[in-house]
């Protein structure tokens, strides 16, 4: 055996150009970080949260770093528990951190300064990033949210026209899939969470993509096992960093990613059948116009699974912990009842003027995306070298260094739960409070996001979330937990989205049957 292919000298040589690659790495960062004038936050270095590398004494070992990190970010995810495991770590690195895992570098914030400039002010220096479209490929695909710049804008118009406002068919649509929904919430033993998860998809499949699931009357629900699958796949490789681009859902699920390609593929050839009708040129729904507008069958199928996501799964988290919440606190469902006959009486059906008088039931909602934000965290990353306001000095007040590529991740449910920002009871659910209080400024409450990429279909949202809970009230004298549904307060399955950990049961009687 030579010299030169000996096993030492290629491990010698190996390790003396990752040595080589990991000065050069921080001798780059070095520079950059002194021609932003700021240097990153504070390191997260060990478990106990407490110490932290000054970012000066700073070593290269990116490679194997972070294993601890990780092992405990696992462990945190499997016990439902991850927004308390970044909560507890935010609170004790100043708001504003630095991850290191796996040869992946992140910045996590909840610092509303922070938040405003990713939303806001610097808007266009950062951007939604390729890994995150590689890990969501199979769900969200090429459509409305992996895009940026001004491919993103003039899709966004496109959803706008359909999305940002709410139709007289709206309520009939909504009204016949709710009604299905009452007859299973009426049974004991039925999971509120389920029947609301398949009111939403069986909503959102008629209004914007022209057919409804009708899940609701079907005892299969392969659609939504197949996606579930697809997005605890996509959150687990969004925690493995780097290392889970590489990963494919298809290795781990072939079922599930061939069965919604198939699905996909039904919706789109329905609609481009229904829109090629000379006749007949389709519904107006939002698929059928996007096929007007030219887009192809690929931008179609991506489109179903986008817009059934982004219609379907924040609605169902807000409703479902309003639930929940309501089930817990009878006094509540007494004011909202009360407010229901009071405005609208329990001989007809909501309407859209009657829903603008029911302020207690607005506040219920304000209250449940507070402290059950939905998304519960978001992601961007630098397009270029930027500075974010916060979490640099010793105070966590001066800026922060963000080099191009490196993930920022922004904590939305811890920033509606910090202490020190002012709110009384702040880990409580009171709806009240919206009668005296309100954020010090708009950065401290975001549940549709602020600024350019605002949620496109906010209003349709706070519709759907009013008329299912005015109906509530004039279908169900009571709503009661029962005592076989756990407890859920902080916990959240990382699905995409920060979805209930646990299935809630509880009675609901109609009215006049007891
Ligand atoms: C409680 C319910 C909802 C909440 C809290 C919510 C929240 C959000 C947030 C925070 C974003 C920004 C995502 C990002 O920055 O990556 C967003 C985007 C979006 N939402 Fe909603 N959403 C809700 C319901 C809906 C509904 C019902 C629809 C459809 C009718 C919808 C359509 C969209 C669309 C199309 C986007 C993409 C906007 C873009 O990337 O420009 N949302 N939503």
């Amino acid at each position: 055996m030579g010299l030169f292919t000996s096993p030492i000298f290629i491990v010698g040589v190996a390790l003396t150009a990752i040595f080589a690659f990991n000065i050069y790495a921080w001798t780059d960062r070095r520079k950059r970080y002194a021609s932003l004038q700021a240097g990153p936050p504070p390191i997260v270095a060990s478990k106990s949260f407490g110490q932290l590398y000054p970012p000066s004494s700073y070593i290269p070992t990116d490679l194997y770093q972070g294993l601890n990190i990780v092992i405990e970010m696992f462990k945190a995810v499997r016990k439902h528990r991850f927004y308390h495991w970044t909560k507890e770590m935010l609170e004790n690195h100043m708001h504003t951190m630095e991850l290191r895992m796996l040869g992946t570098r992140l910045v996590m914030t909840d610092d509303p300064d922070n938040i405003k400039a990713i939303q806001d002010t610097q808007f266009w220096a950062v951007a939604k990033s390729e890994e995150q479209h590689q890990i969501f490929k199979h769900i969200l695909g090429d459509a409305i949210f992996a895009m940026n710049g001004g491919q993103w804008k003039r899709e966004a118009d496109l959803y706008r026209a359909h999305m940002s406002r709410v139709r007289d068919s709206d309520f009939e649509v909504t009204e016949r899939h709710i009604l299905d929904a009452f007859d299973l919430l009426a049974k004991d033993g039925s999971d509120g969470f389920d029947i609301i998860d398949r009111l939403q998809l069986d909503i959102v499949t008629e209004i914007f993509c022209g057919e409804s699931t009708n899940s609701l009357t079907s005892d299969q629900q392969p659609f939504r096992g197949a996606m579930e699958t697809l997005q605890k796949i996509a959150s687990f490789r969004q925690l493995l960093g780097k290392v889970g681009v590489y990963l494919n859902d298809a290795w781990i699920a072939p079922r599930a990613v061939k069965f919604i390609d198939d699905y996909q593929d039904a919706f789109a050839s329905k609609a481009f059948a229904r829109t090629g009708k000379s006749s007949a040129r389709g519904s107006d729904c939002l698929i059928d116009d996007l096929i007007r507008k030219g887009k192809q069958r690929e931008d179609i199928k991506n489109a179903v699974t986008s817009i059934l996501l982004a219609g379907k799964d924040p609605s169902t988290t807000t409703m479902a912990f309003g639930f929940y919440e309501i089930a817990r606190h009878p006094h509540v469902y007494a004011r909202m009842k009360a407010e229901v006959e009071e405005h609208i009486g329990l001989d007809r059906l909501p309407t859209m003027a009657d829903l603008q008088k029911l302020t207690y039931i607005k506040m219920v909602i304000k209250e449940t995306l507070r402290d059950h934000h939905p998304l519960g965290f978001n992601a961007r990353v630098p397009i270029k070298d930027i500075t974010l306001p916060r979490g640099g000095g010793a105070d966590g007040r001066s800026p922060i260094a963000v080099l191009k590529g490196t993930q920022i991740i922004y904590g939305l449910l811890s920033l509606q739960h910090r202490h020190d920002l002012g709110i009384e009871d702040v880990d409580t659910w009171r709806p009240e409070r919206w009668e005296t209080w309100k954020p010090h400024s708009k950065w401290e409450y975001v549940p549709f996001n602020h600024g350019p990429r605002i949620c496109i279909g906010q209003q349709f949202a706070n519709f759907q979330m009013e008329y299912f809970l005015a109906r509530l009230c004039q279908e169900f004298e009571s709503v009661v937990l029962l005592p076989e549904s756990l407890p859920q307060e902080g916990l959240v399955k990382l699905e995409l989205n920060t979805k209930m950990a646990h299935p809630i049961y509880a009675r609901c009687v109609r009215r006049g049957s007891g």
